[in-house]
């Protein structure tokens, strides 16, 4: 399938660090983007994953352009966002949501569900099939149009007249996605949808936007710190490390064989849900926390924390983002990759490895 979507080439956003008494200088950058590329494909769902810290959320924001990017280029549906002006950039908003964490947490309590789901229509009014199945827009037809959204994430009309804080975490979190979907967008970008979840209610959410994806022909870009989240809801996985891609695969690939030291060590802190299955893999703990993004390390910037690491070409030389042979639509920053696949590379410090009857580390968050 080659019909993408979005197509995102050498995004960064920077942000200064600004210093002195009115913060009038500029001592440095955050650099919370720094170089990304990835290409959604329509009706794809992409998941992009990393620790805390990593840029993800500044990445999806910036996509969206609620981050003005400092390079780049972000194409959807073959338009490139950066160049539109103010009036062709809100028209084009509507095609293209936002999920968030806890949606209504941003917005003013005192809002009943009726106006949190009918403000994004009353900017945008009701899409030319909604005006046929609903009427012009109003009042009563915005209204109508809400009631049939909650429906479709399974809460009740009555939910309408109702305020928040009624609502348990999950069922907020319905309201949230039907708020996201009432523009009937073709892009929804979901930042950690159900990491304020608890994990039995997070299956039903992700089921949701699964069902959702079907039904409303949706293409998605999820973002999570958590692997186990992302896995059985995307088609494609990207890695994200320090501001940068590291490794992108089909998420059964990705699964199967992770490549980038990176992803290894991610993929080690996932126990193995089956009881009848011994999980006698290696554990590979991160040593340290994330290095800062205004002053990423030399070289790979993984290298610091990297067990595989190779003196001196991983401290000196940036991996790019590159096909693996033998690894068909791999995509993985790291000098060797095609060596750590054969194991000809071992882990160069043993001291990063746990044995594998220690309970696997908690995934960083
Ligand atoms: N407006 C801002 N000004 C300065 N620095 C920022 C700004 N927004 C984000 N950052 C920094 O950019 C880096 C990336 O942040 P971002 O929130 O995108 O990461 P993330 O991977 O989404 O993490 P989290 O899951 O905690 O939100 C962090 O170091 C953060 O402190």
């Amino acid at each position: 399938m080659n019909d993408p979507l979005l197509q995102v080439s050498g995004l960064k956003v920077h942000f200064p660090i600004k210093r002195g008494l009115v913060f009038d200088r500029t001592v440095g950058h955050v650099r919370a983007v720094d170089g990304v590329d990835l290409t959604v494909q329509r009706g794809q769902t992409y998941g992009l994953v990393g620790e805390s810290g990593c840029g993800k959320s500044t990445l999806g924001r910036a996509i969206l352009r609620l981050e003005e990017p400092t390079e780049g280029q972000v194409l959807f549906d073959g338009q490139d966002l950066r160049a539109l002006g103010a009036e062709p950039l809100r028209k084009m908003r509507r095609r293209m949501q936002m999920v968030f964490q806890d949606p209504l947490s941003s917005l003013d309590p005192r809002a009943s569900v009726e106006s949190l789901l009918t403000e994004p229509l009353t900017v945008h009014g009701l899409s030319e099939a909604d005006r046929e199945q609903f009427g012009r827009d109003s009042a009563k037809s915005h209204a109508a149009k809400a009631s049939s959204m909650l429906d479709v994430v399974g809460l009740p009309g009555s939910a309408l007249a109702k305020y928040p804080h009624e609502f348990s975490g999950g069922q907020r979190q319905r309201i949230g996605i039907a708020r996201a979907m009432i523009l009937n967008p073709e892009l929804v970008i979901a930042d950690e949808p159900v990491s304020a979840l608890d994990v039995s209610v997070q299956a039903q959410v992700i089921n949701l936007l699964e069902g959702l994806q079907d039904l409303l022909g949706l293409t998605y870009l999820v973002i999570a710190h958590d692997l186990a989240v992302v896995r059985h809801i995307s088609d494609v996985i990207g890695v994200m490390y320090l501001g940068t891609v590291v490794e992108q695969a089909d998420s059964d690939d990705l699964y199967a064989e992770p490549l980038h030291p990176y992803t290894i060590a991610l993929m080690s802190a996932i126990p193995i849900p089956d009881p009848d299955v011994e999980d006698r893999r290696e554990r590979i703990l991160l040593r340290g926390d994330l290095p800062s993004p205004a002053d990423p390390p030399s070289g790979c910037r993984f290298h610091t924390r990297c067990p595989f690491r190779q003196a001196t070409r991983c401290d000196t030389e940036v991996p790019a983002l590159r096909p693996v042979e033998g690894a068909a639509g791999r995509l993985v920053a790291c000098h060797w990759a095609e060596e750590i696949r054969s194991g000809a590379v071992h882990v160069a410090d043993p001291t990063l490895l746990v044995e594998p009857d220690v309970p696997a580390p908690a995934a960083r968050a």
